[in-house]
């Protein structure tokens, strides 16, 4: 499969267009404005989140509740456009409009991709780069994401994301039992942590943050369970599956790092105290007895719950004030701004639990097929079945 998402912030709508998905797959909007209604919780958005309602159309590739086989675009609207029409416009603006609408952005945010925008793509209206740049295209990320979890689903393979730290507070508490368990855990949290004690914690973080003008990132965690053992491959370093989900979640707005497993941390421990020792059950074939290495060797799945995380830096748009310069005068200022998050990391929780569904799914059908559910099916069968024998 493959997708493309245009769109910008505060224009019309956000569009998502993926392309081979199997056909016979039932698929209803509602499988997907689930997961959009998730992204727009958690404690710490600003007002933006007020004023949208994300709920997707599909207006190609179903029919019916089914897929077809064709590609299926996806348009999620923009409730903030009636306040951006003329700004946003497309159509080249009257002479007595251009003083009225065309206030430029010249003045960059330390953090974002104004200035570095601007000088690539010679805009003097840095407006131009911050629309596209802006985490609302995050939308229809998790619409993509949500279809892939539809074609998980098919097979009993699950994920969910959930958040590990705000700021210095550290969730203690991470067992969950089930993946249902942890479903419903982390979705009762504000900040969609699985520790009651440090979801508080973690929501004073925030205000204080807040009442300081100042931004909050975090560390978000991805859980996905029942996958089978050789999804991705050993040969070739753009099949190495850990590689694909490491890119895919690092191209999130503001993450600044990616860890399978015990990720980092197995830098420092000895190999005896990282590798999974392999065990053999009669019936359920070889498993390991730990799981440090979060469900991959070899770029390869192994059949343990893949274990991603990535951590997300504070918000760049602060009120408080940080130093940088207007492009055109070249005088330094100190950055005034009408609204922002102080911290989207419950959010980011389900950007990056869709971002690892798209790569899962995605070495699923490259390993299965992928022109029709049933022919899948058949051979996902088939295969576990070798497996078991193996
Ligand atoms: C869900 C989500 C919401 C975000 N909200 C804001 C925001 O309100 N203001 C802001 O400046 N940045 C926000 N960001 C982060 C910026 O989009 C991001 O920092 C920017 O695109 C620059 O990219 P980089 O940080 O990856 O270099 C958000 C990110 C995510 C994932
Ligand atoms: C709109 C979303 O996030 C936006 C991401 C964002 C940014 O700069 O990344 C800036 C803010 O937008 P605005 O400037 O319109 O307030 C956030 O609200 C969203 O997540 O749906």
């Amino acid at each position: 499969m493959r997708f493309l998402t245009a769109g910008e912030s505060h224009g019309p709508e956000l569009t998502a267009v993926i392309e081979g998905v199997p056909s016979q797959l039932p698929l209803t909007e509602e499988d997907i404005n689930i997961h959009l209604a998730r992204r727009q919780k958690g404690y710490g958005r600003g007002r933006r989140m007020q004023i949208e309602k994300d709920r997707v159309r599909f207006t190609s590739g179903v029919r019916h509740g089914k897929t077809t086989g064709a590609p299926i675009t996806m348009i999620v609207e923009n409730k903030d456009w009636k306040h951006w029409d003329k700004i946003m416009g497309a159509a080249p603006l009257e002479e007595d409009e251009e003083k009225e609408v065309k206030r430029q952005i010249t003045r960059p945010r330390p953090g974002h991709a104004d200035l570095n925008g601007a000088i690539k793509y010679r805009h003097r209206d840095m407006r131009n780069v911050l629309e596209r740049s802006s985490a609302r295209e995050t939308t229809v990320r998790v619409a993509v994401g949500a279809v892939a979890q539809v074609i998980l689903k098919q097979f009993n393979i699950e994920l969910c994301g959930h958040v590990l730290e705000i700021g210095n507070v550290k969730s203690v508490e991470h067992s969950f039992g089930t993946i249902t368990e942890l479903k419903e855990k982390s979705e009762a949290s504000e900040v969609r942590c699985l520790d009651a004690d440090a979801s508080e914690k973690m929501k004073h973080a925030i205000d204080d943050a807040k009442k300081n003008g100042d931004s909050i990132g975090g560390i978000v965690e991805v859980v996905a369970v029942n996958l089978p053992v050789g999804l991705g491959s050993h040969v070739h370093y753009d099949k190495k599956l850990d590689a694909k989900i490491a890119q895919s979640v690092m191209s999130i707005n503001a993450f600044k790092g990616v860890e399978i497993g015990v990720g980092f941390e197995a830098a420092r421990m000895l190999g005896s105290q990282v590798h999974d020792e392999i065990i053999y059950e009669e019936g359920k074939g070889f498993l390991r007895r730990t799981n440090r290495l979060g469900g991959f060797e070899g770029g390869m799945t192994n059949a343990m719950p893949v274990v991603v995380r990535g951590a997300m830096k504070p918000i760049p748009t602060l009120y408080k004030p940080l130093q940088s310069v207007d492009i055109d005068t070249k005088e330094p200022f100190s950055a005034s701004i009408e609204r922002s998050d102080s911290c989207a990391v419950p959010a980011a929780a389900v950007v990056c639990e869709a971002a690892v569904a798209w790569e899962l799914a995605n070495a699923f059908l490259d390993k299965f097929g992928s022109d029709t559910l049933e022919d899948i099916t058949d051979h996902f069968n088939l295969y576990q079945e070798k497996v078991r024998n193996f």
